[in-house]
């Protein structure tokens, strides 16, 4: 059931047009008694995203990047940050943006592509909705080094890890990405059988 009728937009503001958009937008909204309140409401506009995980079930392994980020690093991230391949969609369809970007990022082509859900990962601010994939690799499968566009900054080195250490890595801090988070362990749930040494 649509909700668009609880909404009446009053005002909307543009504080910040330089990378991406930032809004203040003053709006009534319809509470659950019948109610209209007055709110205000910041959002930050970055367009939609898409993340990969690769991942191989016979060795066990999966893909992930390294590279430094600095809104990590300035609250408390003293370390280069452990993600999946991800990248911003740039009005491309999500499944072209995610192969393009893989293969900048870590010199994989990937052949079979499968989408797993789509989410918001800062609902109360930021719009972004994230496209998230899977997809199987092998080492052959590398045609590049990567590494990322280096005349936008980016210097990101690929690493290929155990699913279980991976696993464990979240536990103690060393991953600290909630979209890598999440895909890794959507692949414990789904995509590798189960050690029970
Ligand atoms: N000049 C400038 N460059 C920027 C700025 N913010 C980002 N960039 C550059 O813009 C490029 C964006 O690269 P993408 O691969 O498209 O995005 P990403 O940074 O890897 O991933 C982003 O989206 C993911 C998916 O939503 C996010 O998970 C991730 O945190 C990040 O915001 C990068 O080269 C980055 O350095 C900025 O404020 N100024
Ligand atoms: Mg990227």
């Amino acid at each position: 059931m649509s909700i668009a009728s609880r909404i009446r937009i009053e005002d909307v503001r543009v504080l910040a047009d330089d990378w991406y958009i930032l809004k203040k937008t003053v709006f009534s909204f319809q509470r659950s008694d019948g109610t209209w309140q007055r709110l205000s409401r910041e959002t930050y506009d970055r367009g939609n995203g898409a993340a990969i995980l690769l991942y191989d079930p016979g060795r066990r392994t999966v893909i992930l990047t390294r590279q430094f980020r600095y809104p990590a690093f300035v609250n408390g991230h003293d370390d280069l940050l452990i993600e999946v391949p991800a990248g911003l969609l740039d009005d491309a369809e999500p499944e072209a943006r995610i192969r393009a970007e893989t293969l900048e990022e870590t010199g994989f082509c990937l052949r079979n592509v499968r989408p797993v859900f789509d989410a918001f990962m800062s609902p109360g601010s930021v719009t972004e909705r994230l496209h998230f994939f899977v997809s199987e690799y092998a080492p052959g499968d590398r045609a590049t080094r990567g590494g990322g566009n280096e005349d936008e900054g980016e210097d990101i080195a690929v690493m290929e890890v155990n699913i279980d250490e991976a696993l464990a890595m979240i536990g103690a801090g060393a991953i600290r990405d909630g979209k890598t988070i999440m895909l890794l362990q959507y692949a414990a749930l789904h995509l590798f059988s189960r050690h029970d040494a």
